[in-house]
């Protein structure tokens, strides 16, 4: 299925974001370990945060978790130290989506996990027992979930954990929304430079109230900032917030959006400037990179984002998929090495016709979507990938005035 979008000429709209999955995940599992009696409140609707509830509430011991990065590695762990043999697969993409790290590291802290199709991915055996815990040195340049995950199951390691990352650690506040959710549920851990301490100990239950989504907020900085004049209010999204990627807001200043927080969220509004050009490191922040890449084609101007060689390994290789689908809007974006997205305003013949594609990633759909405010209408193929962390985008679309005609 496609569709095809046609914006509103102005636009002055109250969004309802949905709620972060990141946070909804981690909640489930401390949940499940402080065997709590408090449903998490505000979980996110998104096909992440299912998968992650049918496991929970399944009898069987074999469980699918789809595209769903956090599901995959957050379970991993937690059934490594779960007593029984359980079986754990998903998508065609995550069977390319690497584990091994993650299953090297839990080896060695004393689980048991076998790979069913080819080492070092999905599915995986595991053979859940006890875990024994002690010190490990992990790399912490390819996923910051494989550290997330053993972080969250340290307390109940006979030894607790001593990790120690090596290299340059990626998507950082992830840890830190771990530890920080961690402490809400009673676990103190250190983290001092590059070693991380968890000693032995338990959860409590807690009441959990999940924020809103600041990645999904990116999206509507981006429309906000392709509209003239347009104002949006994003409700539920928090000043302190534990998501890294509320980063986003200070991003957006320098593409004509301010952000003022008002009684249960943010308001969007332009200030009227306009960078000439953007350096970001965004290796804290890979899964603005595509709204950040898209927003700047169409608003010209001009940039260098490094640290991004995690997205190669993420929904799809979305460096390749950036460059090709900005190729049919008219825009010649260049990698380096796979880890920096430049442009410096190369346009080519564009080919509208051929929609965007999707490639099974969300982020891809939501961050294009906004394009047709200057290629109108904009046709995008497999909408329906929105489903991973934002099932409403689309509705949420249509109340702030686009036009969604399926084809
Ligand atoms: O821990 C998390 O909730 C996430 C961590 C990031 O992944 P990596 O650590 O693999 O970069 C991010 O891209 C993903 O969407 C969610
Ligand atoms: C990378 C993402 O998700 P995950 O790794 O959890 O599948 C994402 O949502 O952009």
């Amino acid at each position: 299925m496609s569709i095809l979008i046609t914006p509103p000429k102005e636009c002055r709209t109250t969004i309802n974001l949905p709620a972060s999955k990141s946070i909804s995940n981690r909640a489930l599992i401390l949940n499940a370990l402080s065997y709590s009696s408090y449903p998490v409140e505000n979980l996110s609707d998104c096909d992440d945060t299912r998968v992650m509830i049918d496991a929970f509430e399944s009898n069987n011991n074999k469980f699918d978790i789809h595209a769903a990065g956090t599901a995959m590695r957050f379970m991993t762990a937690f059934l490594s130290k779960i007593v029984g043999e359980w079986v754990i697969t998903g998508s065609d993409r995550m069977k390319q989506r690497p584990i091994g790290l993650l299953v090297d590291a839990l080896r060695s802290l004393g689980a048991r996990i076998e790979y069913l199709e080819k080492d070092g991915y999905p599915p995986l055996k595991i053979y859940g027992s006890a875990l024994k815990g002690g010190s490990l040195t992990l790399n912490g340049n390819v996923s910051s979930q494989y550290i997330s995950a053993l972080l969250m199951v340290a307390p109940y390691m006979e030894e607790g954990l001593d990790l120690t990352l090596a290299g340059n650690i990626i998507s950082r506040p992830y840890i830190g929304m771990t530890l920080k959710m961690m402490k809400v549920y009673g676990v103190d851990a250190v983290w001092n430079d590059h070693m991380i301490r968890v000693r032995p100990g338990e959860y409590r239950p807690v009441r959990f109230t999940v924020e809103s989504d600041w990645s999904a907020a990116s999206y509507w900085c981006e429309i906000a900032s392709l509209i003239p004049d347009a104002e949006v209010i994003l409700t539920g999204l928090q000043k302190d917030s534990v998501q890294g990627d509320s980063r986003i807001a200070s991003f957006f200043k320098e593409l004509g959006i301010s952000t003022q927080y008002v009684s249960d969220g943010v308001k969007l509004f332009h200030n009227g400037k306009l960078a000439k050009g953007l350096n970001f490191d965004l290796s804290d922040q890979p899964d603005l990179a595509q709204t950040l890449v898209v927003t700047c084609v169409l608003k010209g101007v001009h940039f260098r984002f490094s640290g991004l060689q995690s997205l190669k390994i993420k929904e799809t290789d979305r460096i390749e998929a950036l460059k090709v689908e900005l190729h049919k809007l008219g825009f010649v974006i260049k990698d380096i090495n796979g880890s920096v997205l430049v442009w410096n305003g190369e346009r080519c013949e564009p080919h509208y016709s051929l929609g965007i594609d999707t490639y099974d990633d969300h982020r891809m759909a939501m961050a294009f979507a906004p394009a047709s405010i200057l290629v109108n209408p904009l046709m995008i193929n497999h909408p329906q990938v929105v489903s991973k962390s934002y099932p409403g985008y689309w509705n949420d679309l249509k109340k702030s005035g686009f036009t969604i005609i399926e084809k």
